[in-house]
This record gives structure tokens, C-alpha cells and sequence, in this order.
């Protein structure tokens, strides 16, 4: 694949496009947010500039519900060879492409299994997808060339493809991550009056149980809503599990010591298959995740200030891998920690330094 075209550059679309570009494609990037276009563009994922001629491979990485409306644009604009998207639901987005008259031969739906509960380009990651699985589902018109030009994409992303019908996929998703989102938004939302001296004892459990309740709220009605019926069959089994618990915690409460010894067998054989179901998860595919090294730099804090440090990395021509943003209140600097390979971190320091940051290493 020697070219490429991202429409929707929030966290997927150029976490994609980093990845291909850092793999030689050249990446044109598209969004109807300017900033956004200019934000990804800005950290090394691709260029801002509409392609000459029909690129290889376009991928959609904008919300469900909005799939099938910008595949009918681009394809009308011969925007490429191939088509393929992201989103988090199959189902409902190819009926709503077949519907509009779309050429299903050179479309190909797909999902990455990964992501993160961030949105916007500044979240994304150009090794989000290395070792996870990228299902792909063609349909009966789907074309030879797009199913192998959406393979190479998936390889080049260093994920793992796995081709499955829509249907069969939105049903194994509702389970392991459209329900597990909703019971981490049950717990979540369970905190919203908490009193601050509860919550400042906050661990690492409920963290890692919450995490993912920090999502943007409208791509989740938008996911959710075009695989409910699924996600309500798994919420109404853990409903009936749920209930079952919270009485064998009653019993675990009681002075009898035989009502005591039914809720201590009841909680017990939930851990247990807790613990059972837990196994079931296989362990991360390929190579183990990459590690990088942390360039804080004082940025500044006033408009455009972020978008030169961006330009510096990228005449340095070192691809910025991940990002973090910490903005000390009433100080007139943030600190923008860089993560990047190790061995261009002193390059990098050295031409940072050079172009006048503060670079506190
Ligand atoms: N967030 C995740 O963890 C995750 C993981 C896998 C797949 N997905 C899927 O990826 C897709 C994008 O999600 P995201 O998390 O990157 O969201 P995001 O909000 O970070 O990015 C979406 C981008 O699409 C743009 N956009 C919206 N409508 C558009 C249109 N009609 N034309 C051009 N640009 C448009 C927005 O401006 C935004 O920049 C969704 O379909 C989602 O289901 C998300
Ligand atoms: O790790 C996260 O933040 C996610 O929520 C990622 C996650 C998931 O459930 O695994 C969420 C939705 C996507 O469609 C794919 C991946």
C-alpha cells in the first residue's frame, strides 16, 4: 500500500494514520473539524492536503451513525481504490450502506479492538492497534483487491485480522465490550454524590472498574443504539446475577450462622466463576508493548504555542508516540510530556533545546 486516506481524524482515525505513515504510506488526512485535520497532521500522521489521484485505501473512522452517509460522499468523489471503517457496530452501519447504494464491492466494514476512553487526535497512539484484534467483515459483494488491501492495512497497523460476519460480531462485542462499558458506567455513576472523604480513598480497583465510564457519551449512544437488543441480553443475565449476590450478602449478614454459612457459599461460587471467566480472556497477541521515553517540555500557555512544539518534533523528524498535558492551575506554562523511541530522545532534547524550549530532562 503506497497510499492512504483517513476521514475522521479523532483517536482511531489517526491513530491510524500514525501508524501507516510511520510505516511509509503516505497518510491524507480529512475531517469536517479543521482543527482536527490540523492537530494530527501537526503531530506526524499525515498530511493535510486532499490526494491527486484515487488513493489506495480510505478509512472511515467517524461515528456509526455517520458511516454510511460520508462513504457515499467520498466514494462519489473518488476518493479511493478501497473503502473500509472503524466503527465499533457492523450491523446496522452496512444495512444503512447497502440502503444508500454505496458499491459494496470495494467496501469492507471493520473494527479494531482497541481504543482507549479518550477522544480527539491528541489521544491517539501509533502503536494502539500493535498485537490486538482488527475484525473485518465482508460482505458476499465485498472484492478480492479490497479485502486484501484492508489485510495489508490491518498488518501494517500490527494487529491481528479476524474476518467474521456483522451479525456474529455485534453479538460477540455486546459481551465483551458494549455490557462491560454500561456495568463500568453503573459503577461509576455510583460515585456521583459520593462524599469527598469517601472518595479520596480511591485505588487501583475502581479506577481500573471506571475507567472506560469516561467516554464521550454521544459515540456511545451511537454505538449502543445499534446493538441493543444484544447488550440488554447480556445486562439481563448479570441482572439476575446481581440480585442473586446482593441476597447471599444479606445472608452473610445474618447473626444465624446457618443463613451465614448459604451467603458465604453464594458469594464464594460467584468469586469462583469471577475467577473462571477472568481466564477466559486470552493475553495480548504479538509483541510485548513498546516502551518509550518521556520528554517534558514547558509549553507556553497561550494559542498556537502547542502546534509549534509539534512542528519542532516533526522537523526533528521524530514521530511523537504518545502525549500527556498537564496544565498547573494559575501558572502561565503547561508541561507537555512526549513519549517517543528511546533512541531518538536525545536528538530530540538537543533540537528542542536548540529551537528554545525547556526541556526539563
Ligand atoms: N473510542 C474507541 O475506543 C474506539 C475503538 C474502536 C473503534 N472505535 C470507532 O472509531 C470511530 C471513531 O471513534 P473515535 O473514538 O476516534 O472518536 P473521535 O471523536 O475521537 O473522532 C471522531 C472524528 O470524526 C470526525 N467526524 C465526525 N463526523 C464526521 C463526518 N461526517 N465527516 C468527517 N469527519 C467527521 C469528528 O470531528 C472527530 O474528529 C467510531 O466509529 C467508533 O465506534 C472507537
Ligand atoms: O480500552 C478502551 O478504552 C476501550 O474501551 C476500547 C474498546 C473495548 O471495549 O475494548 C471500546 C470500544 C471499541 O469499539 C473497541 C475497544
Amino acid at each position: 500500500m503506497r497510499t492512504a486516506a483517513v476521514v475522521g481524524t479523532g483517536l482511531i482515525g489517526t491513530s491510524v494514520a500514525l501508524a501507516l505513515t510511520s510505516r511509509g504510506v503516505t497518510v491524507y488526512l480529512r475531517d469536517h473539524d479543521k482543527t482536527a485535520v490540523q492537530t494530527a497532521a501537526a503531530m506526524g500522521a499525515g498530511l493535510d492536503a486532499a490526494p491527486a489521484e484515487p488513493v489506495d485505501l480510505a478509512v472511515l473512522a467517524v461515528p456509526p451513525g455517520r458511516i454510511a452517509e460520508t462513504l457515499r460522499q467520498v466514494q462519489e468523489s473518488r476518493l479511493a481504490l478501497s473503502y473500509t471503517d472503524v466503527a465499533s457496530v457492523k450491523e446496522q452501519p452496512l444495512a444503512e450502506v447497502a440502503a444508500l447504494g454505496c458499491d459494496l464491492g470495494r467496501y469492507i466494514g471493520g473494527h479494531p479492538l482497541a481504543g482507549r476512553e479518550r477522544s480527539g487526535p491528541l489521544a491517539a497512539r501509533g502503536d494502539l492497534f500493535e498485537g490486538r484484534p482488527w475484525v473485518l467483515t465482508p460482505s458476499r459483494e465485498t472484492d478480492t483487491e479490497t479485502l486484501n488491501r484492508a489485510l495489508e492495512m490491518v498488518s501494517l497497523c500490527r494487529a491481528v485480522p479476524v474476518v467474521m460476519k456483522p451479525r456474529d460480531h455485534d453479538h460477540a462485542v455486546a459481551l465483551v465490550s458494549h455490557a462491560p462499558h454500561l456495568v463500568s458506567a453503573l459503577m461509576a455513576a455510583r460515585l456521583e454524590h459520593a462524599q469527598d472523604t469517601d472518595t479520596r480513598l480511591a485505588g487501583q480497583g475502581v479506577r481500573d472498574v471506571t475507567r472506560i465510564a469516561g467516554s464521550d457519551p454521544r459515540l456511545w449512544i451511537d454505538i449502543l443504539g445499534a446493538n441493543a437488543d444484544a447488550v440488554a441480553d447480556v445486562l439481563a443475565g448479570l441482572a439476575g446475577d446481581l440480585d442473586a449476590v446482593v441476597g447471599a450478602l444479606r445472608s452473610l449478614a445474618a447473626d444465624d450462622a446457618a443463613k451465614r454459612e448459604v451467603g458465604t457459599r453464594g458469594i464464594e461460587a460467584l468469586l469462583r466463576r469471577g475467577n473462571a471467566g477472568h481466564a477466559r480472556i486470552p493475553g495480548k497477541h504479538g509483541e510485548p508493548a513498546a516502551v518509550y521515553e518521556a520528554i517534558p517540555v514547558v509549553v507556553p500557555d497561550r494559542p498556537g504555542e502547542l502546534a509549534r512544539l509539534f512542528a519542532d518534533v516533526g522537523r526533528a523528524e521524530v514521530n511523537i508516540e504518545d502525549i500527556r498535558i498537564d496544565h498547573a492551575q494559575g501558572r502561565p506554562a503547561g508541561l507537555v510530556e512526549l513519549q517517543v523511541a528511546p533512541q531518538r530522545a536525545d536528538a530530540l532534547t538537543l533540537a528542542l533545546r536548540n529551537s528554545g524550549w525547556t526541556v526539563q530532562r
